[in-house]
């Protein structure tokens, strides 16, 4: 009998951020492991055209619900939508579905966040900062809670080589900030920015990194651990291997690759590419929570959920079997051959930024635009160029977490447990994994039937001139 399935039987559980990548997993698992939980609450924001319904609807529908659904039959009733946005007071919830979430919770997964590494500092302080605070003060008045688990990124202290499962803390204090974004103005904040973010690269990561200062201030008599992940990938082994649906992280530098667009990239073949399955991050989420509950440890405990110091491979080793896999299982409508280098002189790349992105696209353009169609393949290649220069520091630097928590308490789960809600990626063999991978980026996000096969490789053998073109 699973200690962990068992314990979130009968309870009932308050998820933001359950629409997100990890959001829909952590439901998945939920209900797949405990169909006896008594209801899941979902805060989420209306979206134009979408009733909170459909929204629900559009997620338990899918592929990544196919197991569960056989499972937990009821589904539907098992989550409860709240209409709720993050960025507003008291998250605009209303008065009746507030007095159930404050007497009825008992664990608390807060998954919600801008993600974007460009965001505006005032909107990044908004929802990954204030509203964790928000969140601590709704979780403080409920008398039935027993956990609040919060998801961080084991980002939050990226200006640091060697990361401990310490909160380290910031040079100006969050309340602070909260305070001055309610009267500086935009330009203000715009001006000041890059002077409270100091060595971290982007609003994102430091916003995280506040939002862990406000955990370990505001967290009163609640029950908290603080979870950090690295980066997230596809699933590894549940509900099925290669899940993904959206272009972050390195998906989207998948995708480019695959389809020819992407041709260097300035990294370091030997820097850890610290990657970590969505279906890791999952069971370890879900095990902290039961832990959190039932042992009550008297501090705040965070647990790293990274691979680079168990099972570390390079962005190399990476990028090699993600280009053999390509030659196996190609994407549909290649623009050229997908091949692609890893470089660290930036030179080199300034070079085949010229030669193999942006003049390739300016000819295709003309292309386009002499047989009488709309020229597009410059502006999405300065996207993509953009987009990489987001994600440049995170692959041209290596850090080391240490992972005790993490290993604590894999050493407390029963046998049972460990291999349920297993997050050893000591298991882990990242050919297989990365195969895989590339294997469901062209499945589940590019929608592509593998029956396509033949006709993608008879393509790319059509376009034989573009094929060695640069
Ligand atoms: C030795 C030889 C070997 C050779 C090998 C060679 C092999 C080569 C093969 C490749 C190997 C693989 C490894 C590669 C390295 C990967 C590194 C990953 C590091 C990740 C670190 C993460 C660390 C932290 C982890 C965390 O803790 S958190 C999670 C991370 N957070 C993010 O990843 C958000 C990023 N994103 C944004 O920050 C915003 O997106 C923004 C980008 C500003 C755009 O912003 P903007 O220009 O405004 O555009 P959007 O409106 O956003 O989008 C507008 C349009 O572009 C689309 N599009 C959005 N994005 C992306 C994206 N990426 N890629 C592509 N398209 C995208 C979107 O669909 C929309 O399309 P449309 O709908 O118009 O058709
Ligand atoms: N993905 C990764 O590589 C990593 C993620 N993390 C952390 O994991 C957590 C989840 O990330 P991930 O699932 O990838 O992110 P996603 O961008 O996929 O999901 C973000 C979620 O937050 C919700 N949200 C955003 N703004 C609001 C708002 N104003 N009100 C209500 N809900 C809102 C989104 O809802 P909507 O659908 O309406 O947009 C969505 O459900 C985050 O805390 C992130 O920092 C940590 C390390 C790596």
């Amino acid at each position: 009998m699973s200690m962990i399935a068992a314990f979130y039987g009968g309870k009932s559980i308050l998820i933001t951020g359950a629409t997100g990548f990890l959001g829909k997993v952590l439901i998945e698992k939920l209900c797949r492991t405990s169909p006896d939980l008594k209801v899941i609450y979902i805060l989420v924001r209306p979206k134009a055209g979408h009733t909170l319904q459909q929204r629900v609807s559009q997620i338990i529908n899918t592929k990544l619900f196919e197991k569960v659904r056989e499972v937990c039959p009821n589904l539907h009733e098992k989550i409860r939508a709240i209409s709720a946005d993050l960025n507003q007071n008291d998250f605009a919830i209303s008065k009746e579905d507030m007095q159930e979430l404050l007497s009825c919770t008992n664990i608390i997964f807060h998954c919600a966040a801008t993600v974007r590494f460009d965001d505006h500092l005032r909107h990044a302080v908004q929802l990954n900062v204030t509203a964790t605070q928000q969140l601590l003060f709704m979780a403080s008045q409920m008398p039935k809670l027993e956990a609040f688990i919060h998801i961080s990124t084991a980002f939050s202290n990226c200006n640091l080589k060697h990361i401990d499962e310490v909160i380290y803390p910031c040079s100006v204090e969050p309340k602070k900030i909260i305070d001055s974004m309610e009267w500086w103005d935009d330009a203000i904040v715009d001006e000041i920015a890059p002077k409270l973010m100091g060595d971290w690269p982007n609003t994102y990561t430091y916003t995280k990194a506040l939002g862990e200062m406000v955990v370990q201030q505001e967290s009163g008599n609640l029950n908290i651990a603080i979870i950090r992940p690295s980066i997230v990938g596809a699933t590894w082994q549940e509900p099925f291997p290669g899940w993904v649906d959206n272009l972050n992280g390195p998906n989207g530098m998948i995708v480019a690759a695959g389809r020819g667009f992407l041709r260097a990239i300035r990294a370091s073949p030997l820097a850890v590419a610290d990657l970590i399955p969505v279906d890791t991050v999952i069971n370890l989420t879900l095990a902290v929570g039961w832990y959190t509950a039932v042992h009550r440890p008297k501090s705040t405990l965070i647990y790293h959920c990274t691979s680079g110091n168990l099972n570390p491979c390079n962005w190399g080793k990476m990028g090699c079997q993600v280009l053999s896999t390509f030659e196996k299982i190609p994407f549909e409508k290649a623009f050229r051959r997908p091949h692609a280098d890893f470089t660290a002189n930036t030179i080199t790349v300034h070079y085949w930024n010229a030669v193999s992105h942006r003049a390739p696209a300016m000819i295709y353009d003309i292309y386009l635009w002499l047989t009488g169609r709309k020229p597009r393949m410059t502006k999405l290649m300065n996207r993509l160029l953009r987009t990489i220069s987001m994600l440049e520091y995170f692959i041209n630097r290596s850090w080391e977490w240490s992972t005790y928590n993490t290993e604590m308490l894999m050493s407390e789960l029963s046998p049972e447990d460990q291999r349920i809600f297993n997050f050893d990626v000591r298991q882990l063999n990242w050919l297989e994994y990365i195969e895989n991978y590339v294997l469901g980026v062209k499945k589940y996000l590019l929608k592509e039937d593998m029956a396509g096969i033949p006709e993608a490789k008879q393509h790319l053998r059509r376009s034989f001139p573009v094929y060695y073109a640069p």
